[in-house]
């Protein structure tokens, strides 16, 4: 047999695989699934992913195969489903969908040994910190006295297991563009007592925006921008194939505590750890439980539940129809929004993994590439999971519990005396006379964490302050106080020097100030 036939028999068989280990809701009667220009797409999608799974090398065909299969039904949940909620169809919250994190049943002492062995704890960890103006993994950004991320939940992890005396698993999901950096620091880590084991989640091909295929022709392209980490909704499926899954429960892990790594905020919390893990009331335990918050004016992005076709469902910005956008931000109507601090049961992720059960909605994210083509990659959320486990629910935890870090005007705040830190956990100061932290909106100049750090010569007294605008090419001497509403506006061309020492109480400020040594 020819090379080419060879190779064209071994494309036929990757396809056979695909169509065979496809989720079986194809056979569902959906109108729009009937229609035959989606089947044929999906066909010629198989076809290429076939094509990319003969591409790979030697050993890596089985990785490849399940990868592509993986994508491959991503992508028919795409073709089939909307990819926008039906606005009126939004019902309300059924009673008790959302618990006060108040009335949690309290933990008894000597209970936290035996339920703290039955925990894993998860970070999102496949994010770059390019937003940030950062190469490599988000998680190495400084966040406080030179430590990072990774450095303070380490602390948190550590500290733990020592109060405990237990040995808690910190389990990091990478991505592609993570992994081999994170590798690398762990190294750094080796005399901390904490267990840290890492995978990678998938690698899915960007499709073409007009032919919907894959613009990677060959597994082995060395062009980065055909690929992408299809969302933190990955976690379920990548984490089951990596083997960790049947590994903790051999262990006789019971729950899995997931949260983004940008959010410090997000540690392990007792009173939920026994809500989850124990039944009351007669109640069965939930099998999944998210965190939400109320949402302020900060957070009109974050994504949010609602109840919709009689299922709790997390409602993300980009499921919303353009004409309801201003409503989904509102803070009256959608009172609270996900924190992405996820609480799951590893047997339930294991039972909904295996039989397919996992329906995320499927989120389209546009690209446009450097060459100028425009990409889609699909995308998944890992609340989005919430509607496929039994008796989940929403816990409204205090505010405390979402510290993120998405621009460095968080970066600032945390940075402050506004937080108290002791062993990687950040606590909002008592010399705070109030619970709300400030809103605090920096501009275009300080966007990368390199120039907002240049532009600080000291981080300024936050402890009264309410309100912070800042634009144009502004810069901090040390020992500044900013309290109440403070304004700060350089007009472009001038440049406002806040001398050391200034204390700004309800200030408006704004034209051209140098103050200059001599
Ligand atoms: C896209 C992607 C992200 N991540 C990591 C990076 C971050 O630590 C974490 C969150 O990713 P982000 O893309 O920043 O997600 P974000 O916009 O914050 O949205 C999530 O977190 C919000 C709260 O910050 C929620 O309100 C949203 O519902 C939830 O989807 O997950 C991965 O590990 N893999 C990925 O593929």
């Amino acid at each position: 047999m020819s090379y080419t036939q060879s190779r064209l028999r071994r494309v036929s068989e990757h396809v056979r695989y695909f169509r065979e280990t496809s989720e079986n809701q194809e056979t569902k009667s959906s109108e729009e699934w009937k229609s035959s220009t989606k089947r044929e797409t999906l066909g010629a999608l198989e076809q290429e992913l076939a094509r990319l799974v003969a591409s790979a090398k030697e050993g890596e065909t089985e990785g490849a195969r399940r990868e592509m299969s993986g994508f491959r039904n991503l992508f028919s949940r795409f073709l089939r489903a909307k990819t926008h909620i039906e606005w009126k169809a939004i019902q309300p919250l059924p009673e008790g969908a959302i618990r006060p994190y108040k009335q949690l049943p309290p933990v008894s002492e000597s209970h936290i040994t035996q339920m703290l062995s039955k925990l894993v704890v998860v970070k999102l960890n496949g994010g770059l910190g390019t937003s940030m103006g950062c190469k490599g993994p988000k998680s190495v950004i400084a966040v406080r006295n030179d430590l990072t991320f990774l450095d303070l939940t380490m602390q948190q992890i550590q500290q733990l297991n020592r109060t405990y005396n237990v040995d808690v698993p910190l389990v990091l999901m990478n991505s592609f563009n993570t992994d081999d950096d994170t590798q690398k620091l762990l190294k750094k880590y080796a005399n901390v007592k904490v267990s840290v084991i890492s995978f990678c989640q998938s690698r899915y091909p960007r499709i073409n925006k007009e032919t919907l295929m894959p613009i990677a022709k060959d597994m082995g392209t060395a062009d980065m921008e055909a690929w992408y980490p299809p969302g933190h909704g990955n976690f379920y499926e990548a984490f089951a194939n990596s083997g960790l899954l049947d590994k903790f429960l051999e262990q006789g892990k019971e729950y899995c505590f997931l949260s983004n790594i940008d959010n410090m905020g997000a540690t392990v919390d007792l009173n939920i750890l026994n809500f989850v893990l124990n039944s009351s009331g007669g109640q069965e335990p939930p099998e999944f439980v998210m965190e939400v918050t109320d949402k302020t004016r900060a957070d009109v992005k974050g994504g949010t539940l609602i109840q919709y076709e009689d299922k709790l469902m997390l409602l993300e910005i980009a499921q919303v129809p353009k004409d309801y956008v201003d409503e989904f931000k509102s803070i009256s109507k959608f009172r609270i929004f996900n924190t992405n601090n996820l609480w799951a049961s590893l047997g339930a992720i294991r039972r909904v993994v295996s039989n397919n059960e996992l329906d995320m909605e499927v989120i389209v994210n546009p690209k446009h590439l450097d060459r100028g083509m425009d990409v889609i990659q699909l995308e998944t959320a890992a609340g989005a999971a919430i509607k496929n486990f039994k008796n989940s629910c929403g816990i409204n935890v205090p505010r405390s519990r979402f510290l993120p870090v998405k621009k460095t005007s968080d970066l600032l705040l945390l940075m402050s005396n506004l937080y108290d830190i002791d062993n990687g956990s950040l606590t909002l100061s008592s010399e705070r006379s109030f619970p709300t932290t400030p809103l605090v909106k920096l501009g275009s100049s300080f966007d990368k964490v390199k120039d907002y750090l240049a532009r600080f010569q000291g981080i300024p007294d936050l402890i009264e302050l309410d309100h912070l605008t800042v634009s144009g090419d502004v810069w901090f001497g040390r020992d500044v106080s900013l309290k109440g509403t403070v304004i700060i506006i350089a007009n472009h061309g001038d440049r406002i020097d806040v001398a050391p020492g200034t204390i700004l109480e309800n200030k408006i400020v704004s034209g051209n100030l140098r103050i200059l040594d001599h």
